[in-house]
């Protein structure tokens, strides 16, 4: 076992004493000015060295603050270590901060243990004996790209820390390190880890329920959509939805209410576009006994219902501006007055909104107040709409197709000319208009199968507008190809594969003629039945060289 000389971690020689409280070398910070960190409780030992601790200070740690995320969690943490005493003084520390802690000496040894061990975050020098550390944090990456890596380096050698980043280690720790520190870095890593795990989990979530009434769709923009969903999900900010009509807004706000901290209460949607100022005040702020004419009984807001949940402000962009005033007072005082009554009561629902309006030109025309904007926007999430991300069109298509079939009991399919049709359309109104055109289809259909033909006129004529995209993707054979090139080009469209027009049979007979006359073209209109100017009118026609018509 390769074994380096005793530390000198804080630059003193191996064996000097030194007693708590005295400065490092390299300036680290002293036991008298080590602050401990908030929220990390460490105790009178915090401004220790590490490697530098005896075990009576160590056992004197209090660190349990840091420790409550981690217990839950159990992360399982591997210290990588030649340094007996750096190996010992971190496994002993990252143990009282509740992580479950394994340790090694070396990079083989490392190696052993995580192709048997799933390991949650590594704490590792970058010069071990066993092929060193960058080597090792390379495998680490790959094999575990989820695990948090902590690297340790000595001062010398902080270009490799650089180098380790870029690899993957997500942060670096100077030796000689204090106990702060080293509490500081591995609690910030298991938070990013316990986070990015459940961040994760919620993406899977998300993924796995397809076909339940959720999200539908695996493009670039969808998937960027779940990493924010998924972050945003487990909080109980607002969220401002964005996106056309018809996009999934609605759909996407009960997303977030199912995967968030309110789940098992209700989600209620609200229209603020379609009812009437008056009742949107008493449905969101609630009312008092008599407030209005026909108000027999006192009811609550929805903002705060007793059973909590989360209220979805739909085309918020249509509230009228008293009451956005009103709402944005609420909000910030975290308490509705409901009408006729003064005594507030508090919020209980989480509030997402959505718009298909351009929020922030409304804010700058003076029609929707900046504050609650601000308020509201908290985050945001924009909807991609459905023209851009057209992959997401086929399996979106036959999710509503399976919805079909389970209300009618009626199977169907989709031919190739209508996914294809569908695909090149550009769907103003989103996957309602989607939804629509399938279902009007599987009415239409005289069979199972679902043409083009069953499909709106307005989808039909775009796909012979885009035949070329459709063809490229199936082409035709060789003939057909140079049959629907030539007639789109007298034309003005594409014909779809596999279509050969009047014309282009026209020209391969009369170029087929020539070609086995030797260029005999009398004889060709002798033969094709047609006058010599004919022909060569339609030699013109077609643009058919002397070097075609003699051409094998
Ligand atoms: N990703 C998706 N996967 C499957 N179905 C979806 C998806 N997004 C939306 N839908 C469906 O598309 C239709 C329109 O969605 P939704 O009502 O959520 O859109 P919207 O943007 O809120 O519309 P509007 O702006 O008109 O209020 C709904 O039937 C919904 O179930």
């Amino acid at each position: 076992m390769h074994m380096k000389p005793r530390p000198s971690i804080d630059g003193l020689p191996p064996d000097s004493s030194r007693t708590p409280g005295s400065a490092s070398a390299s300036g680290t910070p002293s036991l008298a000015t080590a602050r401990p960190t908030a929220g990390v409780g460490v105790g009178a030992a915090s401004g220790l060295l590490v490697g530098m601790a005896s075990r009576e200070q160590l056992r004197d740690l209090q660190v349990s603050a840091v420790t409550a995320t981690y217990k839950t969690a159990s992360l399982h943490l591997l210290v990588v270590d030649d340094d007996e005493s750096i190996r010992q003084a971190c496994s002993e520390i990252a143990t009282q901060m509740g992580f479950v802690v394994v340790s090694a000496e070396s990079a083989t040894e490392a190696r052993a243990i995580l192709k048997h061990q799933r390991m949650d975050m590594i704490l590792m020098d970058l010069k071990l004996p066993g092929g060193g550390g960058l080597p090792l944090l390379e495998e680490v990456k790959s094999l575990h790209p989820e695990a948090g890596v902590v690297v340790m380096t000595a001062f010398a050698t902080v270009s490799s820390a650089v180098e380790a980043m870029r690899i993957g280690a997500g942060d670096y720790l100077t030796k000689p390190f204090s106990l702060e520190e080293l509490t500081t870095i591995l609690d910030r890593t298991g938070r990013r880890v316990v986070f990015d795990a459940e961040s994760r989990r919620l993406r899977e979530k998300l993924r796995a329920q397809k076909g339940m009434g959720h999200l539908i769709g695996s493009s670039p923009e969808m998937e960027k959509l779940y990493r924010i969903l998924s972050k945003v999900a487990g909080s109980t900010h607002p969220v401002m939805i964005l996106g056309e009509a018809g996009t999934g807004k609605e759909r996407v706000a009960r997303t977030i209410h199912f995967n968030g901290p309110n789940s098992t209460a209700p989600f209620v949607p609200v229209d603020c576009g379609s009812l009437l100022p008056a009742l949107i005040e008493s449905e969101l702020f609630g009312h008092v006994k008599g407030a209005f004419p026909g108000a027999m009984r006192a009811k609550d807001g929805l903002l705060s219902a007793p059973t909590g949940g989360t209220l979805f402000l739909d085309e918020i962009g249509e509230l009228p501006l008293d009451l956005q005033a009103k709402l944005l007072r609420a909000l910030q005082e975290r308490e509705v007055r409901p009408m006729g009554g003064t005594t507030p009561a508090p919020i209980t629902v989480r509030v997402l909104a959505a718009t298909n309006r351009d929020l922030s030109a409304m804010v700058d025309q003076g029609r929707f107040r900046r504050d609650l904007y601000f308020r509201l926007n908290v985050v945001n999430l924009r909807i991609p709409a459905l023209r851009d991300r057209r992959q997401d069109i086929p399996e979106l298509a036959q999710y509503v197709l399976d919805r079909v079939q389970r209300e009618t009991g009626v199977f169907h399919t989709f031919s190739d000319d209508a996914l294809r049709a569908m695909t090149a359309y550009d769907w103003p109104g989103n996957l309602r208009e989607l939804e629509s055109a399938i279902e009007r289809a599987c009415a239409l259909s005289s069979g199972p199968v679902v043409h083009m033909g069953d499909l709106p006129t307005q989808l039909q004529s775009v796909a012979l507008r885009e035949a070329p995209v459709a063809a490229a993707a199936h082409p035709p054979v060789a003939g057909e190809a140079a049959a629907n090139a030539f007639a789109a080009s007298q034309e003005g469209i594409a014909a779809p594969a596999g279509i050969v027009s009047i014309a282009e049979m026209e020209k391969h007979a009369i170029l087929g003629t020539i070609r086995q006359l030797k260029g005999d073209k009398l004889m060709a209109a002798k033969l094709l039945g047609i006058g010599k100017t004919t022909l060569y009118r339609k030699l013109k026609e077609y643009g058919i060289t002397e070097d075609i018509e003699t051409g094998d």
